[in-house]
C-alpha cells in the first residue's frame, strides 16, 4: 500500500515570503457584510490557475468502515469550495485529512502541488491554513480579545500565556498581536464584545470569534467545519455573508462542510457531494442541484436541514 502523503512543502518556503503576510489587515475596515437576506451568488474563480489543494485517491477506513474512497478534489486559489453530504458521507473525515489530523490510508494531499507526510497543527499555521471546528474549540475563560489574539501564538516569539499576561519576550509583539485582533474584530462585527468573557456570549457569536481566530493570520487556506452549525436562520446568513467577506477581502481559499444545504448553495462557487465515503457528484450549485445521484442521496434526509431548503 502506498505511503499516504500531505503535500505542502512549497507552501512552507511561500509562507515567509511578504506576499502572504503582507496583504495586511483592511486600514480601513469595510463595513460589515449584509446580517440577513438571500446571499448573493459568488464572484467567478478562474477553473485554469494551478490549485492551491488538491487531493488525490484518498482513502481511509476505520477498521471495517470505509470512511473515504478514491476522493480527488480540486480547490482554486480563492474559491469558496463546499463539501456536503448526509450523514456519516465522509465530509468530517474529509477536512480531517485535509487539516492533518487524520492521516490516510492512501492518497495525496497536495498544497501549491507539493507533497509532505502528516503535519502537525502547529506548523500547519505556519503553512498558512487555519480551520475551524465543529465544536467550539475556544478558550472559553478568555476574552474575544485575547481568544483571537491566540490566532497568531504560532507566530510570535513570547508564548501566548506570557501574551497574554503581558510578560511576553516582546511588548511590540504584543501590541502588534492585539492591533491585528482589533482590526479584524472590527472587521467581522466583534468590537463591541472585545472584552467580554467567550463563554458568556451566544452560541452564533461564538462561532463568529472561532472564525475571527482563524482569520486572524490571514490563512491562505481556510477549512470551516460546519461554520453555521446550530445557528438560526439569520445567524446562518450572516455567517455566510462573513465568510464571503472573508473571501473577497483577504483573497483567503475557504473549504467548508456544512449540513444546511441552502445556505451552501448560495455561498460556494463549487460543491463536492460525498455519499458512502465516495464522490458522487462535483460542480457548481445548479450542476449540483440538478444531479441525479445527489437528489438520490438526499432523498429522505431533507429533515436534517433546518430550514427544509433542499437541494
Ligand atoms: N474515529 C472514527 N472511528 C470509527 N469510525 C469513524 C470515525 N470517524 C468516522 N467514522 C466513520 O466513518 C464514516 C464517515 O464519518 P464522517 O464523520 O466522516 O461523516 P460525516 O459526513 O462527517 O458525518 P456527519 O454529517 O454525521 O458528521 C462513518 O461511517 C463514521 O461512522
Amino acid at each position: 500500500m502506498p505511503l499516504a502523503s500531505y503535500s505542502l512543502g512549497m507552501m512552507e518556503a511561500s509562507v515567509y515570503a511578504p506576499e502572504i503576510f503582507a496583504r495586511g489587515l483592511p486600514s480601513a475596515p469595510q463595513p460589515a457584510p449584509p446580517s440577513a437576506g438571500r446571499i448573493e451568488p459568488a464572484g467567478s474563480v478562474s477553473g485554469t490557475a494551478a490549485p492551491l489543494l488538491s487531493l488525490q485517491a484518498i482513502g481511509l477506513s476505520f477498521g471495517g468502515v470505509v470512511a473515504l474512497a478514491d476522493i480527488d478534489l480540486s480547490v482554486q486559489p480563492g474559491e469558496i469550495r463546499a463539501i456536503i453530504g448526509p450523514n456519516g458521507a465522509g465530509k468530517s473525515s474529509l477536512i480531517n485529512v485535509i487539516s492533518g489530523v487524520y492521516r490516510p490510508d492512501r492518497g495525496h494531499v497536495l498544497l501549491d502541488g507539493v507533497s509532505h507526510a502528516q503535519v502537525p497543527t502547529q506548523r500547519l499555521a505556519r503553512l498558512g491554513v487555519a480551520r475551524t471546528f465543529q465544536n467550539l474549540a475556544l478558550f472559553k475563560g478568555l476574552s474575544v480579545l485575547d481568544n483571537v489574539a491566540s490566532g497568531l501564538a504560532y507566530k510570535v516569539r513570547s508564548n501566548f500565556a506570557g501574551q497574554v499576561l503581558g510578560i511576553g519576550r516582546s511588548r511590540g509583539e504584543q501590541r502588534e498581536t492585539r492591533g491585528r485582533a482589533d482590526q479584524i474584530l472590527e472587521f467581522l462585527d466583534l468590537t463591541a464584545v472585545r472584552e467580554r468573557l467567550v463563554g458568556t456570549l451566544p452560541y452564533g457569536l461564538q462561532k463568529r470569534v472561532e472564525l475571527a481566530r482563524a482569520l486572524v493570520a490571514q490563512p491562505r487556506l481556510l477549512l470551516l467545519d460546519e461554520p453555521m452549525a446550530g445557528m438560526t436562520s439569520g445567524e446562518k446568513s450572516e455567517m455566510a455573508g462573513f465568510v464571503r467577506a472573508a473571501r473577497d477581502r483577504f483573497a483567503t481559499t475557504v473549504v467548508l462542510i456544512e449540513h444546511d444545504v441552502g445556505v451552501v448553495m448560495g455561498l460556494s462557487d463549487r460543491i463536492a457531494v460525498l455519499d458512502y465515503g465516495r464522490k458522487i457528484a462535483d460542480g457548481t450549485p445548479d450542476e449540483v442541484r440538478n444531479d441525479q445521484r445527489v437528489i438520490d442521496a438526499y432523498l429522505g434526509v431533507a429533515s436534517d436541514n433546518e430550514d427544509g431548503a433542499g437541494i
